[in-house]
């Protein structure tokens, strides 16, 4: 293994930010299926062997790549990817544990679209691990423009950074059918609490709920254009074909399987989540304003 060498894996918007952001101090490598004209882009193997890997891949790709690439050589990883799987209802946590013990992996969590990382602007961001050292071990390597925080709790992190893509479609729509500032305030404050539920059942803390990688991401996402999940609740509200809305897209938009994902996990275990159902039953056909009727109900 190459001793304190970094590559960043997957090399879409998020990832080619993280690489910007990681190659200020130090040369950071980066890696993707697709080969690309990007400084320091080297094959899958070589990334592989560094000490440290930052892995950008989409929530529902990442079992089956672990399980066709990936080999642990004690490699220290940061996971960056937001979502839950769709077909086990897995946390990511959980897949990762398959491969990866829990000492030598975080996962990054907190408002940061990848188009303001990549410009170099301030943002603050948590690396969550059950080992702080991991943390302190890859804090050096963070530019002076982006703050880093450590959180224990992975999966408050985790159920936050991919509930709140499903937020954000709700908000999408929302503002699409011009429900107005209250409405939508509303959805995103009801949707934090919802948020909040669900962790609890899974053992998350509610303070991570109300910080950067709860509040903190839900408020950023479910407030702009600049989000893909809120963009796909702008096309549905336009009664666009889901299909041609991901096909416009042309990028991950998490929040539609992990809106699957939450729907089954809530269903299994009688959590209340009547925001996230909705987006679901948006997603499989439901006319939005039948949803609205729905949620308005006393
Ligand atoms: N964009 C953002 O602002 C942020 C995104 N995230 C999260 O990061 C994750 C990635 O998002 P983002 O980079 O924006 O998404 P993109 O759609 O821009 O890119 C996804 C990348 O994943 C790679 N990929 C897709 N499927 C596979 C597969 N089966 N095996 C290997 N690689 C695959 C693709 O690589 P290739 O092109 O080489 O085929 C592609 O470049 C998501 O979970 C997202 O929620 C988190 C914070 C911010
Ligand atoms: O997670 C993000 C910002 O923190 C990016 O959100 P979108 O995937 O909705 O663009």
């Amino acid at each position: 293994m190459n001793q304190g060498s970094i590559a960043v894996i997957g090399a879409g918007k998020w990832g080619q930010a993280l690489h910007f952001a990681l190659s200020q101090k130090q040369k950071c490598l980066i890696s993707s299926r697709s080969k690309r004209e990007i400084e320091n882009f080297v094959d899958l193997e070589t990334a592989m062997d560094c000490e440290y890997l930052v892995i950008a891949i989409p929530a529902q790709e990442i079992r089956g790549w672990l399980k066709e690439n990936f080999v642990f050589k004690g490699q220290k990883i940061l996971v960056a990817s937001k979502g839950i799987e769709a077909k086990t209802g897995e946390f990511l946590n959980e897949i990762y544990s398959n491969f990866v013990p829990d000492k030598n992996i975080g996962f990054i969590s907190g408002p940061s679209f990848a188009a303001e990382v990549i410009k170099g602007l301030p943002c603050a961001l948590v690396i969550n691990s059950k080992s702080k050292k991991l943390y302190k071990s890859f804090q050096p390597f963070f530019p002076n423009f982006i703050k880093t925080y450590f959180s224990a709790d992975v999966i408050g992190a985790e159920i936050a950074g991919a509930y709140k893509n499903v937020l954000a479609i709700a908000s999408g729509i929302c503002e699409g059918l011009q429900l107005g500032k209250n409405a939508q305030a509303s959805l995103i404050a009801r949707g934090l609490v919802e948020m909040q539920r669900f962790g609890k059942y899974f053992g998350a803390k509610k303070s991570s709920f109300l910080g950067l990688s709860g509040a903190g991401d839900l408020f950023l996402t479910a407030n702009s254009t600049m989000s893909r999940n809120f963009r796909v609740g702008l096309g549905l509200s336009q009664n666009k074909k889901l299909e041609d809305i991901l096909k416009e897209l042309g990028e991950v938009a998490e929040g539609v399987k992990t809106a699957d994902a939450i729907h089954n996990l809530s269903k299994k275990y009688s959590i209340y989540t009547p925001i996230a159902n909705e987006v679901k039953l948006i997603l499989d056909g439901k006319n939005p304003k039948d949803s609205l009727k729905d949620l308005l109900k006393n």
